[in-house]
């Protein structure tokens, strides 16, 4: 199916968001509105280029008055992770009816560190939303990873169980390699066993899961249209369960993939060549305007919470990527929030709903 169908069913102001001719370029009244709410952030890169541009703008040719910037579309995850959802709630609903399947997810938490909670929270929520039922077990902080091995094994031998998810990071004493070898491949629905990495990194191999967060990139580039086939891809950050799996499955869509990372000399020059940028690094703004080749697409994994006093919860989230900054000079961005997160509960929904097609040979 064309990925521009997949939208039939969208509003239509969602729609004109989605479609690429709509990249309004401002005009100077409200590029002006834009640079006041700019200034009223906390883009700490902000004030640096700022001062650059405006030193840049007193060359004569350029007047205040012709200083409108292109402003990136939105590609917003949120909306298309919604899509998703409705398409599994229809294919687990044509599964029940037909063999009288319901497709099911552990997850397994251990600890009490509240961003997890919220994950699995909002994971658990996403299950109920599309009729997939959830399993949860809840482990201390102190629990031993024989137990955590003994609840893996649980629900590898249930046939009702088709998806385990052991949420990450796991406490410092457990050996977090014992553990995700002990899920059965075919319930890998994170796709971080070593044999479904393994797989994606091979030519002619196909993995049974392609991680989540990684394979929602891709999916909001397909479904915007966006051609990664010989496209320049840098991917910055090399982490097993983002960075790596990106920069592989950006190559087995035929993009030419550079990975920056901590030790890579001068990131910025490299990233500045690419038309795609993936950035999962986990650093408040750290890629800036200038490291950004305008009209590049940028998919920002970063999700880091910044101090904000306005906010109620006193923090606030932004991306890896200066938004301001780079909205003014890529073709396309994800936001922070709104952007990857909610694609990556969405592909871990169509994981689970694969595995259990799969089990039961249901197409
Ligand atoms: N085994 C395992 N699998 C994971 O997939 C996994 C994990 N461990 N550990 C932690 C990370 C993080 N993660 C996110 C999922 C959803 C949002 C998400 O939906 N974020 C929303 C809301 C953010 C908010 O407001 O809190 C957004 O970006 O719009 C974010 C982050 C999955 N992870």
């Amino acid at each position: 199916m064309a990925s521009s169908m997949k939208f039939t069913d969208c509003s239509p102001s969602a729609i004109v968001r989605l479609v690429p001719s709509t990249r309004t370029r401002l005009r100077s009244s409200d590029s002006a509105v834009l640079f006041h709410r700019v200034l009223g952030r906390s883009c700490p890169a902000y004030p640096r280029t700022f001062v650059s541009r405006s030193s840049i703008s007193t060359l004569p040719v350029i007047s205040a008055s012709i200083s409108t910037e292109a402003t990136a579309q939105v590609i917003d995850g949120k909306l298309v992770a919604k899509q998703i959802r409705e398409e599994i709630t229809a294919e687990v609903s044509r599964m029940k009816d037909a063999i009288g399947v319901v497709p099911g997810l552990a997850v397994i938490l251990v600890g009490d560190r509240k961003d997890s909670a919220t994950y699995v929270r909002n994971k658990k929520k996403a299950c109920e939303s599309v009729g997939i039922k959830s399993f949860e077990v809840n482990l201390p902080e102190n629990a031993t990873e024989q137990e955590v091995l003994k609840h893996i094994s649980d629900f590898n031998d249930d046939p009702s169980v088709h998806g385990i998810l052991v949420q990450l990071p796991l406490p410092k004493h457990m050996n977090e390699q014992n553990v995700l070898h002990a899920v059965s491949i075919e319930k890998d629905v994170d796709g971080f066993h070593p044999l479904n990495i393994g797989r994606l990194a091979m030519r002619g191999e196909e993995p049974l899961f392609v991680p989540c967060t990684p394979k929602g990139c891709i999916e909001l580039l397909h479904r915007y249209n966006i051609s990664i086939k010989g496209k320049r891809a840098v991917v910055i950050g090399r982490s097993n369960i983002v960075g790596t799996p990106a920069a592989l499955l950006l190559q087995r869509e035929d993009a030419t993939v550079s990975v920056v990372h901590s030790r890579t000399k001068d990131p910025e020059e490299l990233t500045r060549q690419a038309d795609i940028i993936i950035s999962a690094v986990g650093k408040a703004n750290m890629v800036e305007g200038s490291w950004i080749k305008p009209g590049a697409v940028i998919i920002d994994v970063g999700i880091n919470p910044v101090e904000d006093a306005s906010s109620p919860r006193g923090y606030r989230l932004v991306g890896d990527v200066c938004y301001e900054e780079a909205s003014k000079i890529a073709s396309a961005i994800t936001p922070v929030p709104g952007g990857v997160g909610p694609m990556t509960i969405a592909m871990l929904l169509s994981n689970t709903l694969t595995a259990a097609k799969r089990t039961h040979n249901f197409q």
